[in-house]
């Protein structure tokens, strides 16, 4: 790096003071917390973001100013590579690092040894980072943070996505895109609420998130709509979740993204038979949330089912080993993902059969999945325009769909804690190995219900610690989440 450089560096990191005592790690999915507090983190992203695109140029690199599904006075950043999947996690210490760095001067030093390690060459490329953000209010701002920090960077240019255009919403950017997308979809009747036009408030008693957690009725839905399919997403409109109001004001019937999968995995399998196709390896993804009677229905298809860690991130790399991999977080964010050479294999196949066979249809309905559904990482629209189009083409409603399978009953619920980084899990984040002793306490209650399976882990994008309890009656799921979370308090104090 160049004196000008280093210059340039230090002079716009000036304006973006890091505040005191802020301890930021990239988590499950980028920075989060209160947005008052990460216009530094955001800028440090963008120079991140700049050094990633030259690292790999020529390329796009993605920077999205979301909190997600957290509270509309969160925000956060996270990075996308040039696939449109998540950063590599190669790079996430080093987005501790900066993030972390207490001055200019320390934050360009950490930069100059990256940029020698990585052999980075800067000046000569050209870098490009694409910018966006959801709702929120303080996003503007922010925006602008990060473009000062990608363009502190000598060689790279900011595009500013944010403007490009304008179900339950969720009051966030989820509502406007359904706005514009519903003017090119024929034959689906599409009715928008809560689009952050009537003074809701982003992800507040709305969005997947809530729907999901929660399981009753998201604001602006109620006894009129008893028996219709709806479908909520979250902040960022990465997450879709289905729902039918059953009775009464506030109950629903919740198809999570356990039924989701489900569902695809089904419609995948059933295209699979027609073909007799014994060589394609079709496996599903899990995590520890999911509910363990859409696991018990996927391995009763035949299907491999595999466990990862929390994030997208982890689900998406266990799915790329599969010909064709479909994964799911209970809380909807998921995808299907078909390797290359298991696409080429259908499109070589079905020159040589003939048009209108059922061999033929089936072929080309995968090769058709493959380019509906977002295979980068996922998102709520492209979810619904599948389970939409697999809902159609079984004659099934959202009640025959739910009748796959009879959720276990389950609850979770966040614990604030003075320290959530003293829950260490195992792996797979099924067991507590600290604090000490909290493990054995937790089985002797487990112990205590019928199908009675429960976990704590550290969340890695709020300052909570959450439990999820599942038992054979929704009583139990709830005196188990409940005591539970006692214990956290017990080991841990409560803030
Ligand atoms: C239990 C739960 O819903 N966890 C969510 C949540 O992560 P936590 O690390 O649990 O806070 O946010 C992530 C990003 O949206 C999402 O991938 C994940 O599934
Ligand atoms: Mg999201």
């Amino acid at each position: 790096m160049d004196e000008t450089q280093i210059a340039s560096l230090l002079k716009s990191s000036d304006l973006f003071p890091i505040p005191q005592s802020l301890k930021l790690s990239y988590g499950t999915a980028g920075f989060r917390g209160d947005a008052t507090l990460l216009a530094s983190t955001v800028y440090r992203v963008g120079i991140l973001s700049s050094l990633r695109s030259l690292k790999l140029a020529p390329s796009t690199i993605g920077l999205m100013i979301t909190a997600s599904q957290n509270k509309v006075s969160d925000n956060g950043v996270k990075v996308s590579d040039p696939s449109g999947g998540m950063l590599s996690q190669e790079w996430e210490p080093f987005a501790d690092q900066i993030a972390n760095a207490s001055s200019p001067q320390k934050l360009v030093a950490l930069i100059r040894e990256f940029v020698e390690r990585e052999e980075i060459s800067i000046g000569d490329g050209k870098g490009e980072v694409w910018l966006a953000r959801d709702t929120r209010p303080s996003g503007e701002a922010l925006l602008r943070a990060a473009e000062i920090g990608v363009s502190s960077v000598s060689g790279c240019v900011a595009v500013d996505y944010s403007s490009a255009a304008l179900d339950d919403g969720a009051n966030g950017v989820g509502g406007e895109k359904m706005e514009v997308l519903k003017g090119y979809l024929r034959n689906l009747d599409i009715e928008i609420r809560n689009t952050g036009r009537d003074g809701g408030v982003l992800n507040e008693i709305v969005g997947a998130d809530f729907v999901q957690k929660e399981k009753v009725v998201p604001l602006g839905f109620g006894v009129n709509d008893v028996g219709l399919r709806c479908v909520s997403f979250d902040g960022d409109a990465d997450r879709l979740v289905y729902f039918y109001v059953s009775s009464g004001e506030k109950k629903i019937e919740l198809l999570d993204g356990d039924k989701i999968l489900s569902l695809f995995a089904l419609f995948v399998k059933e295209q699979l038979n027609v073909l007799d196709d014994g060589c394609c390896r079709l496996g599903v993804v899990q995590t520890a949330y999911a509910n363990g009677a859409s696991t018990d229905y996927l391995k009763g298809l035949g299907l491999e089912v595999v466990f990862a860690k929390t994030g997208v991130k982890r689900l998406h790399k266990k799915a790329a080993e599969f010909d064709v991999g479909i994964y799911f977080e209970a809380n909807g964010h998921g995808t299907i993902l078909f390797s290359e050479d298991y696409v080429s294999l259908l499109v070589d196949k079905r020159k040589g059969l003939s048009e209108g066979s059922d061999e033929y249809n089936a072929v080309s309905r995968l090769v058709a999945v493959s380019k509906l559904i977002n295979q980068a990482v996922g998102d709520a629209i492209s979810g619904l325009l599948l389970v939409e189009v697999v809902l159609r083409h079984m004659g099934w409603s959202v009640q025959k769909w739910h009748e796959l399978y009879k959720d276990l009953p389950s609850r979770q619920v966040k614990v604030e804690v003075p320290d959530r980084t003293a829950v260490v899990t195992t792996r797979e984040e099924t067991e507590a190995l600290r604090p000490l002793g909290i493990q054995d306490a937790i089985n002797g209650e487990i112990r205590k219900y019928k199908r009675g399976r429960a976990f704590i882990r550290p969340s890695g994008t709020e300052d909570v610690v959450r439990v999820y309890a599942e038992a054979s009656t929704q009583e139990d799921a709830d005196s188990l989440a409940d005591s539970v979370a006692q214990l956290v308090k017990s080991f841990l104090g409560s803030s």
